[in-house]
C-alpha cells in the first residue's frame, strides 16, 4: 500500500478551501491509503495524470472536483510514499506543476522544491546586471564553502548575480528552502560555520550517509520541518478534520532548539519581533517541561485574561488533551496568580483600585498636602521607584537610587514627598483597597517566607512586566536549572515597565536567543510597520543594553498596507465599512478582521456604522468565542498579542498618536516624557504587526507623525 505525507505547501492552500472542496479532498485522500499504485494509477474518478512539460517527472495532477486539481509528487524510485504538495484552480495547477522541482538538499537531505523555470529565466539576465555591479552580496564566500552548505549549481548560479539583500528577497520565493535559508543568514552576517551548526546541522539527520541521492520516502522522512507522514486512516481524519495549527508540528530549527533544549543552567531569554513564534516556542516549551519528569508543575503566564485563555487553549491542542499533563500546567495572568497567592496565605484581599480611581486618589493627597507635582509625577514615582524598589520605609527611600528619572528630587524635597506616599497607601487602606502592584508587592512577600509553588515558570509577553510582578514570578519557583523561560519583546512594550532582571535574581546573561523569522505577516506589511520603530533604540528584556530587530523578517508575501488619510472622521469611517466588507466580500470571515483605535470613542462609532451597514461586530472586551461571529473591535491596548488575516487600525491621527495627555511634559520629566512617547509608539507597532495579510492605517487631517513616510 502507498503511504500518503503533506507539503507545507498543502496546508497553506488547504486552510483556506471551501468546505466542499475540503471533503474532495478527504476523498482523494483514502483512495491513497485504500488502493494499491497500479489502482490508484487505474482509478478513473482519482485522474492521477502526469503533467506535461514538467520540469520534475514525478509531478502529478489528480482531481478533485470540476475546479479544483491536487498536485502530487508520485515516486519513481520503488518507494511509495506520495507526497501532497497543493491544490490548485484546474487552470493553474499544470502550469504551477510543471515549474517547479523537488530535489534533496546535499547537507541537510531534506526535500526541497524551487520554482526551476523562473531561476533559470531570470539568471541570465541577472548574470549581465551583476558584472556590471561593483559589490555581490555573497563575493566573499567560495564556492566549496556554499557547496558544504548545501548549495546547489543551478541555486550558486543565482546566488553569483546577487547584489543585495533586497535582491536575494525577491527570490526567496523561486528558492529552495534550506538553501534559501542558508542564504538570509549569511547575508545577515552569521558566519559560515554559525549557519553550518544553526540550519545544517539541526536538520541533519544523525544517520546520513555519504550518498545524498537515497529515495524520495528517505528524503520526506529527513524533511520533519515541512512534512508530515500521515501513517494511518485514523490520523489521516484527524488532521484533514481539525483546522491544521502548522506550529504544532513544523517548528523552524532557531524555535525547535530553544524548546527542546533537554535543560538550561538557570533562567533563559527568548526575544523576537511580532510574529516570530515567541509564544509557539513557550508553548512547545511547556510540553517539554510536563513530558521530561512526571511530576513536574508548570507555570504559564501571559499579560491579559483574554492571552490565558488562548493559551490554555493551544496548549490543550499541542498536549492532545491530554489530562494529565493539562492538570499539571497553570496558565493564567501575573496578577491572577498574585491574588491567589495573597488570598489563600491571608485569607482575603482587598480589590484594586482601576487606573482612574487611582489617579483621583493621588488628585486628593496632592490637595490635603498641598504639594507643588502633578498627579501624573507622583503615580510614576510611585510605580518606578517606591514599588519597583519595594521602599517600604522614609530610611529606603531616602537613600534610594532614582535612576531613570528624569528630574532631580532633593532630600527636602524627597522628605515632602514621602508623606505623600503613606497618606496615599493610608486612603487605600481606609477604603479597603489596593492596587494590582500591591496585590504583587504583598504576594512575593508571602512567597518569599514560604515555598515555591511551582518547578518551572514559563512566561510570555515579559515585557510588560513590573519588577513587582517579577518579584512573584521569582518566589514561585526556586532559583534552580530550568527556573523560568521568558519570553518577549522590547519593541511591544506599551505599559512602560523599567526592569533590571539581574538585580531581581534572574539571571539570564549567556542564556538569551533572538528568533528572527516571522510567520504571521507578508513582508510588505512588516517591512511598513518595523518603519514605525526604526529612528528608536529599545532597551532590551532584561534591561542590560539595548535591542535591536536586525534580521527580522518574514517569508510571505502580500500587497503593500493602505495608508490614508480623510478630511473628516465620517469619510474615514465610512471608508472603514466599504474596507471591511470588501474583505467579507473576498470570502474572509468577520472573525478573522481586527479593527482597533486607541480610544474607545472612535471604536464605539465605528462599531455603530459597521453595525448599520449589517456587517457583525464583536468588541474583544466581551471576550467573545471563535463561535461568535463578528468583526473583532479593540483598543490598541487590548490587541497585544492578538492576531488577524485583516486589520484596520484608526484614527491614527496627530494629537490621538500619541496622546497628549498621556505624555509627560519634557518640562516635568524629561526621560519620562522620551519613555512615555517610545511607549505611545510601541503602542502603533503592536497594533499594526496583528494583521496576516492585509493591513490599513487611516486617520483623519494631520497623520500621527509616528506613521511612516
Ligand atoms: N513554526 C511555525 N510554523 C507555522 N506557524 C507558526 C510557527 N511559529 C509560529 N507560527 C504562527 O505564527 C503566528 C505568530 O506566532 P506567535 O503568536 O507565537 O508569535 P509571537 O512572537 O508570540 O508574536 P507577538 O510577539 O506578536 O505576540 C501564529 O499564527 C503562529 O501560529
Amino acid at each position: 500500500m502507498p503511504q500518503l505525507a503533506f507539503a507545507g505547501s498543502f496546508w497553506e492552500s488547504y486552510d483556506v478551501l471551501e468546505k466542499p472542496v475540503r471533503a474532495g479532498v478527504r476523498k482523494a485522500m483514502q483512495k491513497f491509503q485504500q488502493l494499491t499504485v497500479p489502482e490508484l494509477h487505474a482509478d478513473k474518478g482519482l485522474h492521477l495524470e502526469s503533467v506535461e512539460n514538467a520540469r520534475d517527472p514525478r509531478m502529478r495532477t489528480i482531481r478533485i472536483n470540476d475546479f479544483w486539481r491536487g498536485v502530487v509528487l508520485a515516486p519513481d524510485d520503488g518507494s511509495n510514499v506520495f507526497l501532497l504538495v497543493n491544490v490548485v484552480p484546474h487552470d493553474q495547477a499544470y502550469s504551477w506543476a510543471a515549474r517547479r522541482m523537488y530535489t534533496t538538499n546535499s547537507a541537510t537531505r531534506a526535500l526541497e522544491v524551487r520554482n526551476v523555470v523562473a531561476i533559470e529565466e531570470l539568471t541570465p539576465a541577472l548574470e549581465k546586471a551583476a558584472a556590471a555591479s561593483d559589490s555581490l552580496l555573497f563575493a566573499k564566500y567560495s564556492d566549496t564553502v556554499l557547496r558544504e552548505l548545501g548549495i546547489d549549481d543551478q541555486v550558486l548560479r543565482a546566488v553569483r548575480t546577487i547584489v543585495d539583500t533586497t535582491q536575494l528577497r525577491a527570490f526567496e520565493t523561486l528558492l529552495p528552502e534550506d538553501q534559501c535559508e542558508v542564504l538570509q543568514y549569511l547575508a545577515e552576517g552569521f558566519s559560515p560555520e554559525e549557519v553550518y551548526r544553526d540550519v545544517v546541522a539541526e536538520r541533519q539527520p544523525v544517520d546520513a550517509g555519504p550518498d545524498p541521492d537515497e529515495s524520495l520516502a528517505v528524503a520526506i522522512a529527513n524533511t520533519t520541518s515541512r512534512i508530515t507522514l500521515v501513517t494511518g486512516p485514523d490520523e489521516l481524519v484527524h488532521i484533514l478534520e481539525k483546522p491544521f495549527a502548522a506550529w504544532r508540528v513544523f517548528l523552524h530549527p532557531s524555535q525547535r532548539r530553544v524548546a527542546y533544549r533537554v535543560s538550561y543552567r538557570g533562567p533563559v531569554q527568548v526575544t523576537g519581533g511580532p510574529g516570530t513564534g515567541k509564544t509557539v516556542a513557550a508553548l512547545h516549551r511547556v510540553k517539554h517541561l510536563l513530558t521530561r519528569s512526571p511530576d513536574t508543575r508548570v507555570l504559564l503566564t501571559t499579560f491579559t485574561g483574554v492571552l490565558a485563555a488562548s493559551l490554555r487553549e493551544n496548549l490543550s491542542v499541542l498536549l492532545d488533551s491530554d489530562a494529565s499533563l493539562l492538570a499539571r500546567t497553570d496558565v493564567t495572568t501575573v496578577n491572577a496568580y498574585a491574588h491567589g497567592i495573597v488570598s489563600r496565605i491571608d485569607g482575603k484581599v482587598h480589590s484594586p483600585l482601576g487606573d482612574r480611581e487611582e489617579r483621583q486618589l493621588w488628585q486628593r493627597v496632592i490637595k490635603n498636602l498641598g504639594l507643588p507635582w502633578p498627579e501624573q509625577f507622583l503615580a510614576q514615582e510611585y510605580r518606578h521607584i517606591i514599588l519597583a524598589q519595594d521602599l517600604r520605609s522614609w530610611d529606603e527611600y531616602r537613600v534610594a537610587s532614582r535612576r531613570g528619572r528624569g528630574s532631580a528630587l532633593s532630600s527636602a524635597r524627597r522628605e515632602q514627598l514621602w508623606p505623600a506616599v503613606e497618606l496615599f497607601e493610608s486612603m487605600l487602606r481606609d477604603r479597603k483597597a489596593t492596587t494590582h502592584l500591591g496585590v504583587c508587592a504583598r504576594a512575593a512577600e508571602l512567597l518569599a517566607a514560604s515555598s515555591p509553588t511551582h518547578d518551572h515558570v514559563v512566561v510570555d509577553e515579559a515585557q510588560d512586566l513590573h519588577p513587582a510582578q517579577w518579584r512573584v514570578l521569582r518566589g514561585a519557583v526556586s532559583p534552580s536549572r530550568d527556573d523560568m523561560f521568558i519570553t518577549g519583546d522590547p519593541h511591544q512594550r506599551i505599559y512602560d515597565s523599567r526592569v533590571s532582571l539581574g538585580s531581581l535574581g534572574i539571571a539570564v546573561t549567556g542564556r538569551t536567543h533572538r528568533l528572527r523569522v516571522n510567520y504571521r505577516s507578508t513582508e510588505e506589511i512588516l517591512s511598513w510597520a518595523t518603519g514605525i520603530m526604526s529612528q528608536v533604540s529599545v532597551d532590551d528584556l532584561a534591561g542590560d543594553s539595548s535591542d535591536s530587530l536586525a534580521g527580522y523578517r518574514s517569508l510571505l508575501h502580500g500587497r503593500r498596507p493602505h495608508i490614508k488619510g480623510y478630511t473628516s472622521e465620517q469619510a474615514e469611517i465610512a471608508a472603514l465599512v466599504e474596507r471591511v466588507q470588501g474583505w467579507i466580500n473576498q470570502g474572509i470571515r468577520p472573525s478573522e478582521i481586527g479593527v482597533c483605535t486607541r480610544f474607545n470613542v472612535l471604536l464605539d462609532k465605528a462599531y455603530d456604522r459597521l453595525s448599520a451597514a449589517g456587517v457583525p461586530a464583536a468588541r474583544i472586551r466581551d471576550n467573545p468565542g471563535p463561535q461568535v461571529e463578528g468583526v473583532r473591535l479593540a483598543t490598541m491596548h487590548a490587541m497585544k498579542g492578538l492576531e488577524f488575516r485583516c486589520v484596520a487600525v484608526l484614527g491614527v491621527s496627530a494629537g490621538v498618536v500619541p496622546f497628549a495627555r498621556e505624555v509627560t511634559p519634557a518640562s516635568v520629566d524629561a526621560l519620562q516624557h522620551q519613555s512615555d512617547l517610545l511607549r505611545e509608539r510601541c503602542l502603533l507597532f503592536v497594533a499594526c504587526t496583528r494583521a496576516r495579510e492585509a493591513l490599513a492605517v487611516s486617520w483623519t487631517g494631520e497623520p500621527s507623525p509616528f506613521v511612516p513616510c
